[in-house]
């Protein structure tokens, strides 16, 4: 096999043996992941009801549960490539298209990588949220009008050392959250994306300042080998100070 085939060369210097061994990593892990991906009635479900993505099924979940997405909302979906969770919040904040007397939701949907276009929806592709230029950005299309819910499936790329990963995914939760405090509607909600860990805790009352409820979710279509949970925070309480810059005091 093409691997081991390169691995008879004589004269392999240890940087290319190193190469070679990362190659294998990756190649297996991508094998790994194709498997999975095969076996997964979630994957197959989503090309069939036309989602960018299985992850669609973990938000309809949580909205089954919960409700939170309904006619004539506002919402901001954060770490929304390739689009299915937009797609979902496209269709449930404007009734499923069935009912035309009910209000028109408005949906703006941010990454920092490429999302292609998506009917219904304000795009904003290849936009780092951890910039100032980003948050100018989306509160300039928002205007004066503060949204119902902010939704954060933002999530770092894995760089294999877990407890960095925690801690980048934690940093972007907290970005989310700040966020959320400036520009939500006071009773509205947010839901994000965390990877279980010991921050999880501090997080949950972190928000319990902000918010009248927060509950853990994890949705049958979240992996079960997957660290993934979803935290939903509901009823912002608004803030009495300003905060400056997006920080608080
Ligand atoms: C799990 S995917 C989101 C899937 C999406 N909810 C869907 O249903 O199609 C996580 C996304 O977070 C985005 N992301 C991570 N860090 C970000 C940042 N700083 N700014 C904007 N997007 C970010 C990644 O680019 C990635 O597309």
């Amino acid at each position: 096999m093409f691997p081991w085939a390169l691995l008879e060369r004589k004269k392999m210097n240890f940087a290319r043996m190193a190469l070679l061994v990362d190659c294998l990593k990756r190649w297996k892990s991508s094998q790994q992941w194709l498997s999975r991906q095969r076996a997964d009635h979630y994957v197959e479900k989503a090309k069939m009801y036309n989602y960018r993505c299985r992850s669609a099924f973990k938000l309809l979940e949580i909205n089954d549960k919960t409700n939170i997405l309904q006619p004539g909302l506002t919402v901001i979906d954060l770490g929304a490539s390739p689009g299915s969770w937009t797609q979902v919040a496209v269709q449930k904040t404007n009734s499923d298209g069935a009912d035309e007397s009910k209000p028109k939701g408005k949906v703006l949907s941010i990454d920092k990588l490429q999302i292609f276009p998506i009917e219904g929806a304000t795009i904003m592709s290849n936009l780092d949220f951890s910039t100032v230029e980003a948050h100018t950005k989306v509160i300039q299309l928002i205007g004066d009008s503060k949204v119902d819910i902010v939704l954060s499936d933002m999530a770092p790329s894995a760089t294999g050392v877990r407890e960095l990963d925690k801690d980048r995914i934690i940093g972007l939760c907290y970005m989310a959250i700040r966020f959320a405090a400036l520009v939500t509607k006071v009773d509205g909600n947010l839901l994000i994306k965390v990877w279980d860990g010991k921050e999880v805790p501090i997080l949950e009352m972190d928000l319990e300042r902000f918010y009248k409820s927060i509950k853990i979710l994890k949705p049958n279509a979240s992996r079960s080998d997957s660290s993934e949970k979803f935290i939903l925070a509901r009823g912002f309480k608004g803030i009495e100070r300003p905060l400056k810059n997006g920080r608080w005091g």
